[in-house]
């Protein structure tokens, strides 16, 4: 590493996916939580601005690790990256993206439903020794060995080529594992992408920070505020549709017989809440986005 690229003693480390399904998101996510960074081009660390907190991008295979390990304090990776890596850290939150699923896949030419079937034949995954603890007990109960196989990408080639009988896979949307020919025969694990820190971690003051400031980005991208006028004698009603995070906040208007109703909705439930809100005698409906949040 040159001296451009290290963190300066003293600086938490925050370990980031550098490319991959998660490196936008994750960006994106930084900058809603008002952790601002300057990245040079071909650097693999940055520094926060206004915090003693380095970024550093690395494969997010290899975050789990890092973390586990204390060369890092913190990190961002899929929680089937951590169970892969078999280190220890202490999960601190879930994140809300990158969800999929890890399950084996055989050939639908093959009509494999029962997964015992695939015991004492050969697996082709990125993630071996989720596999091998998943085959583990299969292959005790019937005497057999699964041979188990590692490639780092394009999984999915695997059976179509006479390498694998099965793969173990991740499957989000299913059009890999179709375009391959390949059906679900059992599921493993259900992941997302999580924050994750070292266990003995120095910066707890830092950490808290990181995962505040994200906690408050979250909440935002979920919520939305609804603004409504309702007349005094069916603002019960209306507040029932709108009870808000913790509670409502209701000011009386100018004319003393009407109020004003502001409320945090879940940005999946809005549109029915405004239909609800209207049927109730509602009016004035508005929706405001909220950029951040410390609740
Ligand atoms: N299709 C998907 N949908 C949602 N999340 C996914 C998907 N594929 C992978 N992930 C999540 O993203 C993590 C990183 O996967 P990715 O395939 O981007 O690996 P990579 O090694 O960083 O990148 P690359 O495949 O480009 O080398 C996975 O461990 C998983 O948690
Ligand atoms: O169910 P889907 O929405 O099709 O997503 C699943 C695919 O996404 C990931 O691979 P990626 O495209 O990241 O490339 P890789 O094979 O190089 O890991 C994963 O390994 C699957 O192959």
């Amino acid at each position: 590493m040159s001296a451009a690229n290290s963190s300066p003693p003293g600086n938490c480390r925050f370990a980031i996916p550098k490319k991959g399904r998660l490196h936008e998101k994750v960006v994106a996510m930084l900058k809603g939580a008002g952790l601002e960074f300057r990245r040079e081009p071909r650097l693999d660390v940055a520094l926060c601005v206004g915090q003693p907190i380095t970024l550093v991008f690395l494969p997010a295979s290899d975050i789990a690790k890092y973390v586990g390990e204390g060369n890092v304090d913190i990190g961002i990776t899929g929680l089937d990256v951590v169970k892969e890596s078999m280190v220890e850290v202490k999960h601190i939150m879930d994140l809300g993206f990158g969800a999929c699923k890890l399950c084996v896949q055989a050939p639908v030419v093959d009509k494999i439903t029962n997964v015992e079937d695939l015991a004492g034949k050969r697996i082709v995954t990125s993630f071996p020794d989720l596999t091998r603890e998943f085959f583990g007990p299969l292959d005790a109960k019937k005497g057999v060995t699964t041979s188990i196989k590692f490639v780092s990408g394009s999984v999915e080639a695997a059976c179509g080529l006479g390498l694998a009988d099965a793969v173990v896979d991740l499957v989000e949307t299913g059009t890999t594992m179709k375009a391959a020919g390949l059906e679900i025969v059992a599921d493993i694990l259900s992941t997302q992408a999580i924050l994750i820190s070292n266990p003995h971690a120095k910066h707890g003051d830092l950490v808290d920070l990181i995962k505040r400031r994200i906690e408050g980005y979250i909440t935002a991208t979920k919520y939305v505020m609804i603004v409504y006028n309702v007349s005094s004698d069916l603002l019960a009603e209306a507040v029932k549709i709108t009870p808000g995070k913790r509670s409502p906040t209701i000011t009386t208007l100018d004319d003393g017989q009407s109020k004003s109703v502001s409320s945090l909705v879940l940005k999946k439930e809005v549109n029915d809440k405004m239909d609800q809100l209207h049927d109730a005698g509602a009016t004035d409906i508005l929706v405001l986005n909220i950029s951040n949040s410390l609740m």
